[in-house]
């Protein structure tokens, strides 16, 4: 019971909440809720980027964003996966964490 007790806690301590823009932006790709992992915000907002057709078909580690709500936010025109600083950069930006 203890135990299950803390895995519960444990698997709370690493979620985020991200605020509005960014929510906005995952759950048009499909995220229900309010605090993910990181790993699920990466993984919404790739989703996010290929039903948005953002990338390159021919050069397809560029993603275009501008006039997106994502280039918005990452206040890029482009970016190349190459390359993730100015995603993580936004993320430092529109993530709290859900811990407090
Ligand atoms: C390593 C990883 C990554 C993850 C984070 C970062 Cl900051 C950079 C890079 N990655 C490598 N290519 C992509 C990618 C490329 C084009 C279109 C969509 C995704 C991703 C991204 C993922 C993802 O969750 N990736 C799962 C496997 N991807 C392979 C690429 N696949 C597509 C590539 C284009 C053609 C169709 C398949 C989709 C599944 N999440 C992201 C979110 C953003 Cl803000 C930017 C890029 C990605």
């Amino acid at each position: 019971a203890a135990e299950n007790a803390s895995r519960m806690t444990l698997g709370q301590v690493n979620q985020v909440r991200p605020k509005l823009p960014l929510l906005k932006i995952l759950q048009a790709a499909g995220a229900q809720g309010e605090t993910f992992t990181l790993k699920e915000v990466m993984h919404y907002l790739g989703q996010y980027i290929m039903v948005r057709q953002l990338y390159d078909k021919r050069e397809q580690h560029m993603v275009y964003c501008g006039g997106d709500e994502l280039g918005e936010l990452l206040g890029l025109e482009s970016f190349s996966v190459k390359d993730p600083s100015p995603v993580y950069d936004m993320l430092k930006r529109n993530l709290t964490s859900a811990a407090m």
